[in-house]
């Protein structure tokens, strides 16, 4: 079956800035060892038909910040078991389509003015180091969220590809200290379900949250993660922030224009 087109818009034009070659110029992803697999399979169905269908009705108090945890609890457990669950060739389709969107909507902006706060892909997360390495060739700068604890911002160390990662909390991949912290005006969130609100729900440690809140102006920030992961609503609760957009391997899912400039993109 012929593979849907990628929906891109909306670009973020407000950000564009100097004529960078396009997405032609690119060179294809290096492939990484947990993708190596049944590379050239395609997907064997639309997989952008319409989502949540697995969802759990949501029968709680949606002003509870109890009852609405105990729903997202439920809700992360079915989205991480439906994550994992990918097949190989489909886990590289969806990092592939990812990777282009963003690669397009990207496209416009001077990619050395980007500072990209990214994070290590981990629980089958898409894995955009590939993408992160062209963007950087294009003169970007990269850096790592790293955890603090207790709870807080988290911090984002620069770091280049096949630099080496150290263990942090949880054990996540994170550069050392010693590579020193930038402020990031761009972010990629991954993410375990999102909804049309661009809310975005993750791993339920509030990191995102307490992120953004910290960080003003707020950085332009990407959600990513699968499709089938759109929820009706997230039901957000005061704590939660939205991003600016939602990017799946269908392309920009949400998220509206024109969008606000950000600090150092324009
Ligand atoms: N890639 C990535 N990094 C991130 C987040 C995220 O969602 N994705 N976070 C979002 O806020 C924060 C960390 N939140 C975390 C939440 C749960 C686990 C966790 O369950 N770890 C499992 C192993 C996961 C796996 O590799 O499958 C464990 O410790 O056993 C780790 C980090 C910051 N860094
Ligand atoms: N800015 C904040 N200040 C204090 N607590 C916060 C803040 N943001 C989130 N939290 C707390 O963090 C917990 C998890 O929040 P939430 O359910 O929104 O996680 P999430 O965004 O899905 O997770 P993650 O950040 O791991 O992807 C909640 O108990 C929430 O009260």
């Amino acid at each position: 079956m012929a593979k849907p087109p990628i929906r891109t818009s909306p670009l973020p034009r407000n950000l564009a800035t100097t004529g960078t070659p396009r997405s032609g110029t690119t060179p294809p992803p290096q492939r990484f060892p947990s993708q190596q697999a049944d590379s050239a399979m395609p997907l064997s169905s639309d997989p952008c038909q319409a989502a949540h269908i697995g969802e759990r009705p949501f029968t709680g108090d949606p002003a509870s910040p109890l009852d609405v945890a105990a729903w997202r609890h439920d809700e992360r457990q079915r989205l991480r078991a439906e994550r994992k669950a990918l097949t190989p060739a489909m886990a590289v389709s969806v990092t592939d389509r990812i990777a282009a969107c963003l690669t397009e909507l990207l496209a416009p902006l001077d990619a050395s003015r980007l500072i990209i706060g990214a994070s290590w892909p981990i629980g089958g997360e898409p894995d955009l180091i590939p993408f992160l390495t062209t963007l950087r060739q294009r003169g970007a700068i990269l850096s790592l969220s790293a955890c603090v604890k207790p709870p807080a911002a988290m911090r984002f160390r620069r770091w280049t590809p096949n630099a080496p990662l150290e263990r942090g909390l949880w054990n996540l991949p994170v550069p050392p200290a010693s590579a020193g912290e930038v402020t990031p005006n761009l972010l990629i969130a991954p993410l375990l379900g999102w909804d049309d609100a661009c809310n975005r729900l993750g791993f339920g440690t509030g990191y995102f949250d307490r992120t953004l809140d910290h960080m003003a102006p707020h950085p332009f920030a990407i959600g990513v993660g699968l499709h089938s992961a759109r929820l009706s609503t997230i039901h957000p609760l005061p704590h939660d922030r939205r991003l600016d957009l939602i990017v799946t391997e269908c392309g920009v899912e949400a998220g509206s224009p024109p969008l606000p400039s950000r600090r150092g993109m324009v």
